[in-house]
């Protein structure tokens, strides 16, 4: 064998198919034309081939493979990968058991394996490093290169549980590939969206079939697979830097309202029937323009305004199909996303809506309610019992630390809302790494800041008043130029809500004429613009 197993480069791992060529193309020239634009590892992948062609193709391709000094796999043909002298061999869950791929092929020979679920994790790591090299984690998206596979699509959401149960079994030298519809627009979002909580792993490579083997120029598509790899940074705010660094002042708030006020975005909502016309007249007043449209002809037009935002609520009735091609529409464009996961643990339903958006697109900032925020962290209130005595020390420790989870797991800044709102910003400036994910960075380290103004009952008495703090926000995310900081606007908005909540409270007759002087308050204080006189209060936790 050429290759020690620790040199493998898994980082673009091209898996063939000669059912898809092109016309005019090859299995061998496909391959090529991937081993000289980046591709690191072969695998042949050969399911309607017959064994007598699959070896003189294996061949072929071993040739090209030495040539480009990459390493071979062969996927499920033990027989084939021992005849020919590959490098490896691939087999799933469906296939020859490992101890016995292991026996066969001995010990140098690498191992890949098909993985889905966390069993199959604590499996390995019982096995030791002996027996399973890497695994194949999927699939990830849908695809039509597996027809017959009974696995639903794990989103990144699925490929972290996945790195968690490596880190928590000790599998420190299995290597990992994502699989499944993978493509240059998804990408850089699934290796920067999977990292393991504890920050020390992300994925080691992308493993693709269609994306090289059917395209019509392999070698463009491959340098465009390469580059996305090599990059640093997933910008998926173009025009937005990430720096929570920073405390954030009078003086940076008030920079973000003179943002809003001269760059007035376009705020477009997604939103349920209740908050639409209360969240048109919040964004009114703060001086940016709403559309309430769900049209999914004129997402790609609205998108690419300037300044354009996307509000996506889900408590909306629009389809599943509208809501992905925004959310891909506004993703391709580089503009922000505010999602608020309305009703996330109310029914199965509201939960696998929420959870198929959040696997489907890259969102700036993750609003919702203490009890939304503590079901997409998937803690609850038992985790925490018998910390504090104090019930209310409880729940700020809860609460603070589900909005952690769901900022690292979105990779998002999350907000939190309730008496005290929380505010973490887990980004990490939009950096991806492949193999080591966060730089150590884990949930746990990040920042947590709270924003309190006292108890606000009257709040819960009107209705959509946690959708129009979503406005709010998209607001002034929205607005922000070139220079401006998301995280900055995202307190920003919550200190402006709180306090105009506050002054509301404190004037109004009741529900319906706080309602007004909710907006009344919101109009002015925005356009005072003298955040030094805000009642509500930031402090770190
Ligand atoms: C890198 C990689 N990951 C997963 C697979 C799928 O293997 P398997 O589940 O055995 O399905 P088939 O490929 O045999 O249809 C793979 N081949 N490569
Ligand atoms: C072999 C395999 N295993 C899980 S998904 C898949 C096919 C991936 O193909 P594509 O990259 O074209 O989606
Ligand atoms: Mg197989």
């Amino acid at each position: 064998m050429v290759f020690t197993k620790k040199e493998v480069d898994y980082s673009l791992y091209l898996v063939t198919d000669s059912g898809m060529l092109p016309e005019g193309t090859t299995l061998c020239s496909q391959v090529e034309a991937g081993l000289q634009n980046g591709v690191t590892l072969v695998q042949i992948r050969e399911k309607e081939t017959d064994t007598k062609l699959f070896i003189e193709e294996a061949l072929e391709v071993r040739k090209l493979c030495t040539k480009y000094n990459v390493p071979l796999i062969i996927n499920d043909r033990i027989d084939v990968a021992m005849a020919i002298k590959a490098d490896g061999v691939h087999v799933g869950q469906d296939d020859m058991p490992i101890p016995m791929v292991r026996d066969l092929v001995g010990p140098d020979m690498i191992i890949g394996w098909s993985v889905g679920k966390i069993s199959e994790v604590e499996q390995l790591s019982q096995w030791g490093p002996k027996y399973v090299d890497y695994i194949g984690i999927g699939t990830l998206f849908p695809t039509q290169t597996k027809k017959n596979s009974k696995k639903v699509p794990m989103g990144p959401q699925g490929a972290i549980e996945i790195l968690n149960a490596l880190e928590s079994n000790n599998a420190t030298w299995c290597r990992t590939v994502g699989i499944g519809g993978l493509h240059p627009d998804n990408i850089q979002r699934v290796l920067y969206q999977c990292t393991s909580s504890n920050g020390k792993r992300s994925l080691d490579g992308i493993s693709l079939v269609s994306d090289i083997m059917a395209s019509k120029d392999a070698a463009g598509s491959t340098k465009i697979l390469r580059a996305l790899l090599d990059s640093t940074t997933y910008e998926f705010d173009k025009s937005l830097k990430f720096d929570s660094e920073g405390p954030v002042n009078h003086q940076s708030i008030s920079n973000v309202i003179k943002q809003v006020s001269s760059n007035r975005p376009l705020v477009q909502h997604i939103t349920n029937k209740v908050h639409q016309n209360f969240g048109a007249n919040v964004t009114l007043a703060l001086g940016s323009s709403p559309i309430m449209s769900e049209i999914e002809s004129e997402v790609g037009e609205l998108c690419k305004i300037p300044n354009a935002t996307l509000l996506l609520n889900t408590g909306s009735v629009a389809p599943i199909e509208m809501l992905r091609t925004a959310v891909h529409a506004y993703n391709e464009e580089r503009r922000p996303i505010v999602f608020d996961p309305v009703g996330y643990s109310a029914t199965t339903t509201r939960r696998s809506l929420n959870d198929s958006l959040l696997s489907y697109g890259q969102f700036t900032c993750v609003k919702g309610n203490s009890s939304e925020i503590l079901g997409l962290s998937g803690l609850n209130r038992d985790n925490m019992k018998g910390v504090d005595a104090d019930t209310s020390l409880t729940d700020i420790k809860l609460l603070a630390q589900a909005t952690r989870i769901v900022a690292f797991k979105y990779k998002t800044i999350a907000v939190c809302t309730g008496q005290t709102d929380f505010i973490c910003d887990g980004t990490f400036g939009g950096e991806l790494h492949l193999s080591t994910a966060t730089n150590g960075s884990s949930v746990d380290s990040l920042t947590v800041f709270a924003v309190s103004n006292g108890d606000i009952p009257i709040m819960g008495d009107i209705t959509a008043s946690g959708c129009s703090l979503g406005s709010t926000i998209a607001s002034l995310v929205g607005g922000l130029g070139p220079s401006g900081s998301v995280f900055d606007a995202v307190v920003s908005a919550v200190l402006l809500y709180k306090s105009a909540g506050k002054l509301a409270s404190e004037t109004c007759e009741g529900s319906g004429s706080f309602h007004v002087k909710l907006i009344d308050n919101l109009y002015n204080l925005f356009n005072e613009n003298e955040p030094s006189k805000w009642s509500a209060t930031l402090q770190q936790l």
